[in-house]
């Protein structure tokens, strides 16, 4: 099966030039009293409470989301299966994820079709692939060190399965989330090969300098594998300070042709161990509107909030960038 193209494509061109996409999905599951103190974080929402999942995509969606990203960021087999679930139970999780948010996608644009002068977009939903290190749960995909064992081959056998689920699911592309390394992305590059995928895919990489990967390595060796591949038609930053994005842009938009994605986290910065946001040490929190609209102008064609972000910074980052049209 040959790649779906024009879906992204097209939706960013019904916003304006620049999609919205959703903020924090945990956040906003914590914000209504989930709980995460688990290696699953928020995946485990998807066993206790999955009509939060769905309630907080609405959300979203309200304020104004263009796409919305599943709660399958941290939820793979291995971790279900850890915790006493079978393979098939397991998988039955990663399809709910993406069924959740299509429900809540379907639900919301039959709502306002009762009002003919709403201007939302028909929202797409991405399935959420968090990096090996999400799953690691040992802040890795900020640090980028898997340790000495990993492999390519290791990799891309840990994606495979989930991907193949989520797949089949039905989104209406992948959401690589929080890659903070090279091997990474070349094994989900090598894998949406092998696999065929038939949608398209963004690979956001986590950056902790502003400069780099996380891992060290350059966007420059990061970028030249991506840009090799037609199964990637997105590649950006997710979960990384706002202060380091518009400098990320413009560098991105000088190594690829391919449409640039970023959501940024509040600038605040988790620690692994404690598994907690400690504050931020440089941000002052500058408002997202304005930030937004540079982001865009530096290069950006997809933009939205990642972790500690809520619907109302969407909603902020929505108004602004759609008041141009
Ligand atoms: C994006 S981070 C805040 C997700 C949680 C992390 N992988 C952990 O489990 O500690
Ligand atoms: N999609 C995930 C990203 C975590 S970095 C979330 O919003 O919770
Ligand atoms: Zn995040």
């Amino acid at each position: 099966m040959g790649l779906k193209k024009g879906a992204v494509e097209d939706l960013i061109e019904r916003a304006g030039g620049c999609a919205v996409i959703d903020g924090g999905l945990a956040t906003q599951l914590e914000a209504l009293g989930a709980h995460f103190d688990d290696p699953l974080w928020s995946a485990r929402c998807l066993i206790s409470n999955p009509e939060l999942i769905e309630e907080v995509h609405v959300q979203y969606l309200e304020s104004g989301a263009d796409i919305v990203v599943t709660s399958s960021y941290q939820a793979t087999i291995l971790g279900f299966v850890s915790k006493g679930l079978s393979v098939n139970e397991s998988e039955s999780l990663l399809q709910k994820s993406v069924h959740l948010a299509l429900e809540a996608r379907d639900k919301f644009w039959k709502l306002v079709q009762r009002y003919p002068s709403h201007n939302y977009n028909h929202a797409l939903v991405a399935a959420s692939v968090g990096s090996y290190g999400a799953y690691l749960a040992d802040g890795s995909e900020y640090s980028g060190y898997y340790g000495k064992d990993i492999t390519l081959e290791k990799l891309k056998d840990f994606h495979r399965r989930r991907l193949q689920v989520l797949v089949d699911a039905g989104p209406d592309l992948l959401a690589f989330e929080t890659i903070p390394n090279k091997i990474e992305a070349k094994a989900i590059a090598e894998l949406l090969d092998e696999e065929n995928v038939p949608i398209p895919s963004w690979i956001c990489f986590s950056s902790v300098n502003g400069e780099n990967a996380c891992s060290g390595e350059s966007f420059e060796e990061c970028l030249d594998i991506l840009n090799k591949s037609d199964k990637v038609s997105i590649v950006g930053i997710n979960c990384s300070s706002p202060q380091c994005i518009e400098n990320l842009v413009l560098k991105f938009r000088k190594l690829t042709k391919k449409a640039i994605a970023v959501y940024p986290n509040s600038g605040e910065v988790w620690d692994g161990k404690a598994k907690l946001w400690l504050p931020s040490e440089c941000f002052g929190g500058e408002n997202f509107e304005v930030l937004a609209t540079r982001w865009h102008e530096a290069g950006a064609s997809l933009i939205g909030g990642c972790c500690r972000t809520t619907p109302s910074t969407i909603r902020s980052i929505s108004e602004v960038l759609k008041r141009r049209l």
